[in-house]
């Protein structure tokens, strides 16, 4: 979805007499600004937010401003920032590199992350500023609160981000501290990113997971018993852990399209096995190069695309038997490329980041 105008961005002035200090998401109405794919601005009055405003301004962003200029506005407790998807997995991005502190807590990320009472998204990612010698450092907060360690299609909504931030244009790559370590996203000339996503992480106990490891250290195509139902599981951690699966003991060809993720997800999620729970990917072999995924994520529940989960899935389907290095996975949001790289035993996944909108939000 492309922006065709940024230029000119309508903000809410709170006059502080009117505005009663609230708590996001539970009072009754919010107007925020949004710049949508059309030229012109839609302020959206989304019920669970009040402000109080005094009147509407409209700020037209000089020519010559940058479309994330807003974001240098520090009006007290507004939350500039910009919604991204990769493949339909959307973020909100917020530009956190004056601080080494999260701006938002877990829990008013939850709240920006409902989809009915809030911003709505899959997470919010914060750039910050590297350390030990990176360029920057990227964390997360799943839309249940929770914290992962890195996620794929997040990172490359970063780098897209960042390259914004900084007025990038081309190819550009960036070194990001992350909680998997270092990762390196780099924007192509078509706009996409490629992201080094590190070594995937094989060893059970690092997983992390209790199930026994059955090759060499790892759990490769291993039975796990979800309700009575024995399936075939291999466990890869990208940073973040991942159980895959291509279907049940019984071996009937798994069609990914019929499975109740809202039902099966949880009970992978939360299994005993799993002590800092799962992100699961449901998998189909179209071919030794084309593969066909859905994922429950941890924290985050039914997403339209999983990056992290789509390398665990290559990882996986090569272990098994089922795949060479380099498929195309299919998700519900679009495909993407991975390539398990066999000389340096890194992951590398190719794929877009787009922006959906540009808003702020009145925190209390
Ligand atoms: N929910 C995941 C983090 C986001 C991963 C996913 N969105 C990706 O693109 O990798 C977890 O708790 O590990």
């Amino acid at each position: 979805m492309a922006i065709t105008t940024t230029r000119s961005l309508s903000v809410t002035p709170v006059t502080r007499r009117s505005a009663t200090p609230i708590n996001p998401l539970r009072s009754s109405s919010l107007s925020y600004s949004l710049t949508r794919p059309f030229s012109s601005n839609l302020t959206l009055k989304v019920p669970s937010f009040r402000v109080s405003a005094s009147s509407m301004s409209s700020i037209h962003a000089p020519e010559s401003a940058s479309r994330t200029s807003f974001l240098d506005r520090r009006e007290s407790g507004f939350l500039h920032f910009v919604k991204y998807h990769g493949l339909g997995n959307d973020f909100i991005l917020v530009d956190n590199r004056n601080s080494t502190e999260p701006r938002i807590t877990p829990e008013q990320a939850e709240k920006l992350c409902d989809r009915n009472f809030g911003i709505g998204a899959d997470g919010v990612i914060f750039a910050m500023p590297g350390v030990n010698g990176t360029d920057y450092t990227m964390r997360i907060f799943n839309s249940d609160g929770s914290e992962p360690e890195m996620c794929g299609n997040g990172v490359r909504c970063f780098a897209r981000f960042i390259a914004e931030l900084e007025n990038l244009n081309g190819k550009q790559s960036f070194t990001v501290h992350t909680g998997a370590g270092l990762i390196v996203p780099e924007i192509q000339d078509d706009g996409k990113v490629k992201v080094d996503m590190g070594e995937p992480i094989l060893k059970a106990s690092d997983v992390p997971t209790s199930l026994s490891a059955n090759k060499d250290q790892s759990v490769v195509k291993s039975e796990l018993d979800v309700d009575g139902v024995k399936w075939n599981v291999t466990c890869v951690s990208m940073g973040n852990p991942h159980c895959v699966t291509f279907g049940t003991k019984e071996g009937q060809n798994l069609k990914v399209d019929k499975l109740n993720l809202a039902e099966i997800g949880p009970k992978f999620e939360h299994h005993s096995v799993f002590p800092a729970r799962t992100n699961t990917e449901f998998v189909e072999i179209i071919s030794p190069s084309q593969l066909k995924m859905r994922v429950w994520e941890r924290g985050a529940g039914a997403t339209l695309a999983c990056g992290t989960g789509a390398c665990a899935v290559v990882v996986a389907a090569v272990l098994e038997g089922h795949a060479e290095r380099r498929c195309t996975v299919g998700l519900p949001g679009g495909p993407l490329d991975i390539e398990w790289e066999e000389e340096d035993n890194h992951v590398y996944m190719t794929g877009p980041a787009e922006v959906v909108f540009y808003g702020s939000v009145l925190l209390n």
